[in-house]
């Protein structure tokens, strides 16, 4: 199968990589981590030790043919650009998944192609050190959902290349869910600039709480079930105590980071439907200043 990879940087990366053992894989991906790639490979590492890779990894879809999956791995801040670049390559058979975190990928990327529209979610967990090369630190379990033949499809590719992935008939639960988890962990260790797990503490655990159940009465405003919100959040931080958040990573190299899709989403549809979400709403207002401060932004 032919298998386009959007955006790869660590997630896409490591997601191509592990495909190409069974299907005709590119990465499109930035010119300095294109050209490693291209003259070294890709360098896997992992608690397995260090694998050299190589794969084909392009700057542009230009003058492409319709690959047979598109799977998007921008920032969630670049889902629509992704979304409107790749329509220019796509056939009636090209089934396009979006695996990113945040809200409002879907609506970007996978509803926008009608029924060959997938959206996924992960925890897995990657870094990119350098360009051309990657640190895997989990494995973690893919989800795509809605609940269809394309999704289904996806799935199974997925699992036949060694993935842990499921279809999830609560897709819009999961993505919502690891949204609440990066709303309540993200900005706090930002903020404190400690790894996740400050947030199992006093005085950082009442302000993720709060974040939490703000951030859940608005998804379930929206009609999306959660079991036990504040015992996920929990159980990732807990899981993920000794990791540094994406978004204190983004801080501390001055890169831009997905609190607008995150935080932002939750604040923005909260306002549409009249739920208060005031730490919410602070946290976003914290985050935003502290990326303005950044001159490289
Ligand atoms: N890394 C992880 O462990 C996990 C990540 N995620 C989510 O997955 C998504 C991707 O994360 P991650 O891989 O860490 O992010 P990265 O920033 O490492 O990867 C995205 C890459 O896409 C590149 N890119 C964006 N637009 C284009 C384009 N038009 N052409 C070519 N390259 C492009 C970016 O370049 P540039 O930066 O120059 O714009 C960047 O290198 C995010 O939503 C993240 O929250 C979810 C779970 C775990
Ligand atoms: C789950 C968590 C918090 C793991 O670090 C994450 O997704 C992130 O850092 O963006």
């Amino acid at each position: 199968m032919n298998i386009l990879v959007y955006g790869a940087g660590a997630i896409g990366s490591a997601i191509g990589e592990k495909l190409s053992g069974q299907h005709d894989v590119t990465l499109v991906s930035r010119k300095p981590h294109a050209d490693a790639i291209s003259s070294n490979g890709l360098l896997v590492c992992s608690s397995k030790g260090k694998e050299r890779v190589f794969l084909k990894c392009v700057t542009s879809i230009d003058g492409m043919e319709p690959p047979d999956v598109i799977i998007v791995t921008t920032k969630a801040y670049d889902s629509k650009h992704a979304g409107d670049d790749i329509s220019r390559i796509i056939d009636d058979n090209t089934i396009i998944a979006s695996i990113q975190n945040g809200l409002g990928n879907y609506e970007h990327i996978s509803r926008r192609f009608g029924r060959k529209g997938v959206v996924g979610t992960t925890t897995m967990g990657v870094t990119m050190t350098r360009p051309g090369e990657i640190v895997l630190a989990g494995e973690g379990v893919t989800s795509f959902g809605p609940y269809d033949d394309a999704a289904e499809k996806i799935t199974d590719i997925f699992i036949k290349s060694g993935f842990e992935a499921r279809t999830s008939s609560r897709i819009f639960s999961d993505i919502w869910m690891k949204a609440i988890a990066n709303a309540s962990i993200n900005p706090i260790t930002v903020i404190s600039g400690k790894t996740n797990g400050c947030i199992l503490y006093e005085p950082y655990m009442s302000l993720a709480k709060e974040a939490c159940y703000e951030a859940a009465a608005v998804a379930e405003a929206e009609g999306v079930m959660l079991d036990d919100p504040w015992k996920a959040v929990r159980d990732i931080a807990e899981k993920t105590s000794s990791n540094k958040s994406s978004m204190l990573q983004d801080i501390e190299k001055g890169r831009k980071t997905e609190i607008n899709q995150i935080t932002g989403e939750i604040v923005r549809r909260a306002g549409g439907i009249g739920i208060p979400v005031p730490i919410n709403s602070a946290l976003l207002e914290l985050i935003r200043s502290m990326e303005k401060k950044d001159k490289r932004l």
